[in-house]
């Protein structure tokens, strides 16, 4: 897949851009109304014998138009970029936003953005804005389109009777809903990080734990004891996780800590990359009045996650 950053710069020189079927869309998390669209622009490429494209924005238009800090995604530019990829699409385009493009009246995206990247064909949802507002619209497409390329309006894709949005699925996360994220994301919320050293108070306690750090942009499931996966040295390991801030052992809200405790793993995880999969959630975070109270509970909660793990017969690692 080719990658093209579209700065100012460039975007004159992209001229050699051959006719592209292109998806159009911020796709955060690649969501199953996503892969429809994205799917649609391929087959629709193969039928008409054009390239395959998908064009989005960075940074989103949210953090821009809005306040960047309170803008969190279900996954970041290079992931987003590998899921594509994924699919099998020959382009993917990044146009950089800024408030500057953002003005652009829908004729001129259109013309600056679709017609003169030699698009044929574009594929959006049904409810996909473009231009200054987000004045132009699918219904508009026709007559802005002049007949210089055609088009497919992907119609309202739903689970039980909501739209399949990314919002929906970063609300489902906050709430600590997990479970459901599934049905319109396709596949268990997972993010990535680094696993750094805590304050070593995990093993004498019983529990070791891999507190692990990631980026402040994810969305981060609701604080409380999570079952989850970790992917570390090429496999997926059960765990049992705390995301919060440790009330038992700190009277004021230091720093929000993710931190797993494997099920059967003994190995030193420090500095290492790794990847968590949120399944189900268990409980609150609690505020215990002794660590041997808080002892007991985590090892009804490792209980909890390994009746989990053991219930769900063939684990999909999607
Ligand atoms: C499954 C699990 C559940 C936990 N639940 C709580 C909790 O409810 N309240 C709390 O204060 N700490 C909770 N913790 C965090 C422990 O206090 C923490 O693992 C311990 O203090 C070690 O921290 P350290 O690795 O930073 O040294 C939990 C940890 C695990 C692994
Ligand atoms: N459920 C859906 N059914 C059909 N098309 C969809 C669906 N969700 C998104 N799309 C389309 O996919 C493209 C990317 O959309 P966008 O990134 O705005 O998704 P979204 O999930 O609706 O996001 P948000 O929740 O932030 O509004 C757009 O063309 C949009 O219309």
């Amino acid at each position: 897949m080719k990658v093209i950053y579209l700065t100012e710069e460039n975007k004159n020189a992209v001229d050699e851009l051959p006719p592209l079927s292109l998806a159009i869309g911020y796709f955060d998390g690649i969501h199953i109304g996503h892969q429809k669209v994205i799917g649609t622009a391929k087959e629709e490429a193969e039928k008409r014998g054009l390239h395959s494209g998908v064009m989005t924005f960075d940074p989103s238009p949210k953090a821009v138009l809005g306040n960047p800090e309170k803008v969190k995604y279900l996954t970041l530019l290079h992931e987003k970029k590998q899921r594509i990829q994924a699919l099998g699409i020959d382009y993917f385009i990044i146009v950089p936003f800024t408030k500057e493009f953002s003005k652009l009246s829908p004729e001129q995206f259109i013309e600056q953005y679709i017609v003169q990247l030699n698009v044929k064909h574009l594929v959006a949802g049904f409810d996909y804005t473009y231009g200054r507002y987000g004045k132009g619209n699918m219904n508009t497409i026709k007559q802005l389109s002049e007949n210089r390329f055609s088009y497919t309006v992907i119609e309202k894709m739903m689970v039980q009777n909501e739209k399949i949005s990314s919002t929906s699925i970063r609300n489902l996360i906050k709430l600590g809903n997990v479970d459901q994220v599934p049905a319109m994301l396709g596949r268990h919320y997972t993010i990535s990080g680094t696993v750094v050293h805590g304050e070593k108070r995990g093993r004498t306690i019983g529990f070791p734990t891999a507190n692990i750090d990631v980026d402040h942009r994810y969305v981060l499931p609701k604080d409380g004891v999570y079952a989850v996966e970790v992917f570390v040295n090429g496999q997926w390991i059960p765990g049992v996780c705390n995301i919060g801030f440790k009330p038992t052992f700190h009277n004021e809200r230091r720093q929000r800590m993710i931190e797993v405790h494997l099920l059967n793993f003994q190995d030193d995880l420090y500095g290492e990359s790794v990847n968590i999969k949120w399944y189900k959630r268990i409980r609150e975070e609690r505020k215990f009045t002794s660590v041997d109270e808080l002892s007991k509970q985590i090892t009804r909660d490792k209980k909890q996650a390994m009746d989990f793990f053991n219930s769900i017969s063939s684990i999909d690692h999607r």
